[in-house]
């Protein structure tokens, strides 16, 4: 029997409203569960006697429902490409800045599309408890080993997780996803070129490490402490590592989680090739764990900004350190695929030596105040401008004053349509000496009094030189 193209579509009509109706008859038509699969079993079998094609099914959560499968999220980047233009019904997804909208095919819908010669079809449709299942229907099983999917960009997501979110359900999700979209890259990180080159470095040494941590026995993850102040990039340079390895991202909310066993569930249901970031981790846990029961009252009162319980306070509802630690370190790093952790933090000097320790934290970067080939490198992002006669003057002033990046960024942005790169270097300026001023009067407010500025900043840096010492490269 030969088929022409209108005759194709037709079938594939028709076989959408099979499929539909199917659905329905899954999920509306009472009797046993026997009936309906014996039903199902013959209905099938009569479909099979009257259509050549076979189907194969992706569904989005398979087996335990914990995984979100890697051949649904590859079918769903390849099909992401073109559905948008062939495609009836779309969905749509907002990504996360809220400015662009992604398309994929809605439930029920299908294209089809001609592969070597032959025609198939891919159908979407919500199936409960796999979540979202893609069925794939090729003529003959000869054309499947020679369906590829690598040759598209896998369209990443950022996970979240939040407390009101229900996972009772089996098919709802305790994480999150939008589609991931950060625009932030290693190339408009301003930072030490060489610290920048050594980060790339270690990255892509790691990703083709897998026969390594196989042959020392060790998960193939790597943990990154990114301490600094705030707005000197430690979001952006995530953002920057998630885009170089093409990994997801899994935010952790640990304010969210309400104890271990919901951070285990959160863990195991992360997928592999992922970054896991614990932003801000001194505010998020209580790091203290036992000794906070030595303090005095005063201690305790100002340390009661971790959101979450003390081990000995609560031991029903709480997520704690020690927790943390043995996920990291024991059941997830089993569940497979590389993994990078990171944990971020203005307050490097209140984390636990038990968190940062080599082999969890096996790389300490400190991202902060703008240096001379930071300012370039945002100058050049920001005003096309490689060289400039204020370049000099700004030089001198950045080794004078601390500016964070975010700082130096915001005042390099032109406020005004007439702002050419003259009047943005010159605001830059400005803002830089006024910093100076600000900095010299709270000295002489200072004078004779405690040692406070220098004597902290005494301490930063011995907190720091201890930091490095635990960094490898
Ligand atoms: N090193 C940097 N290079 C380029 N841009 C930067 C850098 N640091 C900060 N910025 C700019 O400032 C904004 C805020 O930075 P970011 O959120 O990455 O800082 P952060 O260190 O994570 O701050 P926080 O500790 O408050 O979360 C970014 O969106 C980016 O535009």
């Amino acid at each position: 029997m030969v088929f022409t193209g209108g005759m194709w579509s037709q079938m594939g009509s028709i076989f959408g409203t099979l499929m539909f109706l199917g659905a329905i008859f899954q999920q509306y038509i009472p009797g046993s569960q026997q009936l309906r699969d014996l039903i199902t079993r013959y209905g099938n079998r009569a479909v099979a006697l009257v259509y050549p094609y076979i189907q194969i099914k992706f569904h989005e959560y398979p087996g335990d429902g914990f995984n979100r499968s890697t051949a649904y999220a590859a079918i769903e980047t390849y099909l992401g490409a073109n559905t948008s233009t062939r495609a009836k019904r779309l969905k749509g997804d907002v990504v996360k800045d809220g400015r662009s909208l992604v398309l994929s095919m809605d439930d029920q819908e299908e294209i089809a599309e001609e592969f070597e010669g032959v025609r198939v079809w891919w159908v979407a449709s919500k199936n409960i408890p796999h979540g979202q299942t893609i069925s794939f229907y090729p003529r003959g099983e000869e054309v499947l080993s020679d369906v590829t999917f690598h040759r598209c960009h896998r369209q990443r997501k950022l996970y979240t997780n939040s407390k009101g979110d229900t996972w009772g359900g089996s098919w709802k999700r305790m994480w999150s996803p939008v589609v991931f979209e950060h625009p932030a890259t290693f190339d408009t990180l301003a930072m030490d070129p060489i610290k920048k080159k050594e980060i790339t470095n270690d990255l892509l040494a790691f990703i083709k490490a897998k026969a390594y941590y196989e042959k020392i026995g060790k998960a193939w993850k790597r943990g990154y402490l990114l301490y600094g102040p705030p707005g000197t990039g430690k979001s952006s340079m995530i953002a920057a590592m998630a885009n170089f390895l093409e990994y997801d991202v899994y935010d952790l909310e640990l304010t969210a989680v309400k104890d271990n066993t919901e951070l285990r569930k959160l863990l195991i249901n992360t997928s592999g090739k992922s970054v896991l970031v614990i932003e801000d981790i001194d505010c998020s846990l209580d790091l203290t764990g036992q000794r906070k029961k030595k303090k005095g009252k005063k201690d305790e009162k100002e340390e009661g900004d971790g959101l979450l319980k003390n081990e000995d306070e609560d031991s029903s509802s709480k997520v704690t350190l020690s927790g943390l630690l043995n996920f990291i370190d024991g059941l997830w790093s089993a569940c497979g695929g590389e993994r990078i952790i990171v944990f971020t933090t203005n307050h490097v000097d209140k984390l636990d030596p038990a968190l940062i320790r080599r082999g969890r934290m096996d790389k300490h970067v400190e991202l902060s105040y703008c240096c001379f080939e930071g300012f370039k490198l945002l100058a050049r992002n920001y005003l096309d401008v490689g060289a400039h006669h204020l370049f000099d003057k700004i030089r001198v002033l950045l080794e004078e004053v601390e500016m964070t990046p975010a700082d130096v960024a915001e005042n390099l942005m032109p406020k005004s349509a007439e702002d050419d790169a003259d009047a943005c270097l010159g605001n830059l300026i400005r803002a830089l000496e006024m910093a100076k001023e600000e900095n010299k009067l709270e000295d002489v407010g200072e004078e004779g009094g405690e040692e406070t500025k220098c004597g902290e900043l005494r301490e930063k840096e011995a907190s720091t030189d201890r930091v490095e010492e635990n960094g490898t490269s």
